[in-house]
């Protein structure tokens, strides 16, 4: 499904993790990530505020609801994945969490505090404690940038079942060019960037239903082996922020290479298989294709202006009625929740280095409009950047670019008039001939487009590239 910036974050909710929650009472365990670049909005989606809560929040009130009259007891667990570390929030110890496998092979987290919850009051004053402890840091993209994985899990237990729903934060891959990171920031990144690969990696071999699933390449994929696979079930959500294009077409692509993933059900479990299933992946390559572009021609040519990414009016019937509402309490904040309009996905709400303090209305957002936002403003340290940095870095696209301070981005993208007239004008020629005859503005967009897609390009992608490839890098 997608979500727009006129949905709620209690839609998203009602509409694709409510489902999940009554199979954690038959011991089904369920996982909820939130996934994509560093200020796309996860914590936002997850977390919440207190005026607008996240699906941490509705989740808990929903089980909270569900135990109700019952002798369900409930549990929480809240630790973060910190340099590749894992650590308790709720009761910080001077060890870190250990990930063990048990007699059975099931994965225990040695150490990791399980505490009791009866009530939300109860829920916000252990789990508020804990975000605080959460690492977190200002980098040039995010004023409030968490710098670890976090995972909430709730525990679900009576006399014969045990299930858990783990809410994971993920940390936000980072572009530390633009990012401007620096020692420990740029450590803490290159671990959330290898983590998240590791993820990626995990996904794949999923999806393909490979014999090993590389779970021990990084400790966030290590403890959620089992939330990731087997039985569980799996929601991701992929927080997009439409200005930085680049990020933007990178989470999509691992959204569409991580939609409608089925893994080996136990039998038993098979019938709680969500009878709706959408192809993702399908979904985004004929919507892609309806305007004349398959997911690679998109990145190829770089047709797709950052505004571009809104629901497109094919898919709006994808969205189900509101039909699982949340009750008693968690019908409550739902409510509360909706007494505000947010603003999802906007790049308005982006408040720069200097100005931390968000527009709280419509209106406000409409006057901080112009602003340059901080992950399109050039890094003061650029100038004094090493060649090896230089050289490390994501090539940028010719859109994420700016000339300088003053001069305000464009956010259109060159798509090159007249490209398709290239073979028209010299049909026999060599491919060197038909890129020779084209204008030095042509080939420079030409070529930075290319760059552009071997930056983002999966593997096969790559590979399906082969002489071209070499083609373009000689030249
Ligand atoms: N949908 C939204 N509506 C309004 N504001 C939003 C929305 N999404 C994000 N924001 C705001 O954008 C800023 C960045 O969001 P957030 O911290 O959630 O990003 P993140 O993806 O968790 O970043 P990081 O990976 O760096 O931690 C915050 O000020 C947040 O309140």
């Amino acid at each position: 499904a997608y979500f727009g910036k006129e949905d709620r974050v209690s839609d998203v909710f009602d509409q694709e993790v409510s489902a999940l929650i009554p199979g954690i009472f038959e011991g089904i365990n369920a996982t909820v990530f939130a996934y994509g670049a560093t200020g796309s909005g996860k914590t936002y989606t997850m977390q919440g505020s207190e005026d607008l809560p996240g699906l941490i929040p509705l989740s808990v009130a929903t089980i909270l609801a569900r135990c109700t009259g019952t002798w369900c007891s409930v549990e929480i667990s809240y630790y973060e994945v910190y340099m590749e570390r894992c650590y308790d929030l709720l009761e910080p110890k001077a060890k870190e969490i250990m990930a063990l496998d048990d007699k059975f092979g099931n994965l225990q987290l040695k150490g990791l505090a399980w505490v009791p919850v009866r009530s939300m009051e109860e829920f916000q004053e252990v789990y508020s404690i804990g975000v605080q402890r959460r690492k977190a840091a200002h980098t040039g993209l995010n004023d409030v940038s968490s710098r670890s994985h976090a995972v909430l899990s709730i525990r679900v237990s009576n006399d014969t079942v045990k299930g858990k729903l783990n809410l994971i934060d993920l940390a936000g891959n980072e572009d530390n060019r633009r990012a401007c990171n620096e020692g420990i920031r740029l450590q803490e990144s290159s671990k959330i960037n290898s983590s998240l690969f590791a993820l990626s990696n995990v996904i794949s071999a999923l999806k393909k239903n490979e014999s090993r699933v590389p779970y021990r390449e990084s400790r966030l994929t290590r403890i959620l082996q089992d939330s990731l696979g087997g039985n569980s079930r799996a929601v991701m959500i992929a927080c997009l922020n439409p200005v930085v294009y680049q990020e933007a077409v990178h989470t999509l692509s691992m959204a569409a290479r991580s939609g409608h993933m089925v893994t080996n059900m136990a039998s038993a479990s098979k019938e709680h298989t969500p009878k709706v299933k959408v192809d993702m992946e399908a979904k985004l390559q004929l919507w892609l294709e309806s305007r004349g572009k398959t997911k690679s021609t998109q990145r190829m040519n770089g047709l797709l202006s950052p505004t571009g990414w809104r629901t497109p009016s094919s898919m709006s019937h994808m969205k189900q009625p509101l039909s699982a509402r949340v009750s008693g309490r968690a019908k409550a904040m739902d409510q509360d929740g909706a007494k505000i309009k947010k603003v999802l996905f906007d790049s308005a709400v982006h408040t720069t280095a200097e100005n931390t303090t968000r527009p709280s209305s419509r209106d406000e957002v409409k006057t901080t409009k112009k602003e340059v936002p901080p992950s399109l403003t050039p890094c003061k340290e650029d100038k004094s950047e090493s060649p090896l940095r230089k050289a490390l870095s994501p090539i940028p696209s010719n859109m994420m670019t700016p000339c300088n301070v003053n001069c305000p981005p464009s956010l259109e993208l060159k798509t090159p008039i007249g490209a398709c007239h290239i073979v028209e004008k010299n049909p026999d020629g060599t491919p060197l001939d038909k890129f020779n005859a084209l204008g030095s503005n042509l080939k420079e967009s030409l070529i930075q487009q290319y760059l552009e897609f071997l930056n983002v390009a999966n593997k096969e992608e790559l590979q399906q590239l082969k002489v071209w490839s070499l083609y373009f890098i000689i030249i």
